[in-house]
């Protein structure tokens, strides 16, 4: 009994549109071993993703080490990929995150980190007095790297139905096995109530930038220069669905960045959108597999990624693929063991 094939390649559904769908979906089809379809209530531009800054920078997202790891592979997946190719949105910029107070400590994600550097005075704004540096950081602007996604999962022959799943069942009419990349959505989906969102607002002016600069150490500030435009951020409230931007945010944000960017001072800023997005946030990534019906079916489960989407997404989606085929043979041993037995010839 095989899985369901088609042109002797396995069919994997994945849920979600995302971009830790589209990664995952890219890094299968790449392999030549998969047919590949995403189901997705929201389409790009109307993902979280689309809200999001965005540039590499491990940030709001756990295991710690595990970050690291994926957030290495994300950067080297980045250079070996994507920096070269225009159309990605992508560009390569130094990122330093500042702080007031000396920090003994390097970050966990360190070890992982080639690059990693300690700020050097020059790059320490005015009352701040230790940093950290990554010369080869990347950012990305999100709506043109998210429609780069797309094209690129087309292009290698993957397909995207906009559909909402409701219960995991529907799936398994047509698919033994399912990766999950619904992220806030796995509340409901997979009733997993340990992700949760940590609502994220930020303003998008048309400044330019030469780095990227980050504060988070009593609250989140940060400057993301792209190639259109530069994004002030940022907020982080736990636990709050409200997607709509208020004033009160606005101003917010923009007294924290006048501190850590002077040139962003209120009134020397042309002020081009403003977003919210709910990040989803988990005490830490679940990329593990469940199987359902009694061993005959497989959901992947990849979602979870908090402030760190982007920083981990292909380390994630190679990991998928790795804990995709590592739980396949197991099902073909469950489906087996479903087949009817043969009646003994009396
Ligand atoms: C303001 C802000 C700034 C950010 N900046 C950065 C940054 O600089 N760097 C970084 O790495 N990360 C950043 N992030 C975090 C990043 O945006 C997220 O980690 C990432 O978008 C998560 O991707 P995802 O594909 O899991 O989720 P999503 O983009 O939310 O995709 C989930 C998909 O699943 C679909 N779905 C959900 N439930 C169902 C269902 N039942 N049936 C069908 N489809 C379903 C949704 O429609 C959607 O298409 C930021 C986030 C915010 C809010
Ligand atoms: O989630 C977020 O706001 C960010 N993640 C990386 C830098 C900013």
């Amino acid at each position: 009994m095989s899985l369901n094939k088609v042109n002797s390649k396995t069919d994997i559904l994945i849920i979600g549109c995302g971009c830790i769908g589209l990664s995952t979906g890219i890094v299968l089809l790449k392999t030549g071993k998969y047919n590949v379809q995403i189901w997705s209530r929201d389409l790009p531009p109307n993902t979280t993703s689309n809200k999001a800054a965005a540039l590499w920078y491990p940030f709001l997202c756990n295991p710690p080490d595990l970050v690291g790891k994926w957030s290495a592979e994300t950067m080297q997946y980045f250079k070996d990929h994507i920096i070269g190719d225009p159309k990605s949105g992508t560009l390569i910029k130094k990122v330093n995150e500042i702080f007031r107070r000396e920090h003994k400590e390097d970050p966990e994600w360190r070890p992982y980190v080639q690059s990693f550097r300690r700020a050097r005075k020059d790059e320490l704004p005015e009352g701040y007095v230790d940093g950290f540096a990554v010369d080869d950081g990347f950012v990305m602007d999100t709506d043109m790297y998210m429609d780069y996604l797309v094209q690129t999962f087309k292009s290698l022959g993957g397909s995207i139905e906009q559909r909402e799943v409701e219960d995991i069942r529907e799936a398994f009419v047509h698919y033994d096995t399912v990766i999950n990349c619904t992220g806030l959505g796995s509340r409901e989906l997979f009733k997993d109530k340990l992700i949760y969102p940590s609502r994220g607002q930020i303003i998008v002016i048309k400044n330019s930038s030469e780095r990227s600069i980050m504060d988070e150490e009593d609250h989140i500030a940060y400057v993301i220069p792209r190639i259109s435009n530069t994004v002030l951020g940022g907020t982080n409230q736990e636990h709050d669905y409200n997607t709509e931007p208020t004033k009160q945010d606005t101003e917010e944000i923009l007294k924290r960045v006048a501190m850590i960017s002077p040139r962003f001072a209120k009134n020397r800023i042309e002020i081009q959108d403003v977003k919210v997005g709910l990040r989803p946030s988990r005490h830490e990534i679940r990329l593990e597999n469940e199987f359902f019906e009694g061993g005959s079916k497989l959901v992947v489960h990849n979602y979870g990624h908090g402030g760190s989407g982007f920083t981990v997404s292909w380390g994630c989606a190679l990991e998928a693929l790795r804990v995709m085929e590592a739980g396949i043979p197991n099902l073909l041993f469950y489906k087996k063991q479903q087949q009817p037995k043969p009646q003994s010839k009396l």
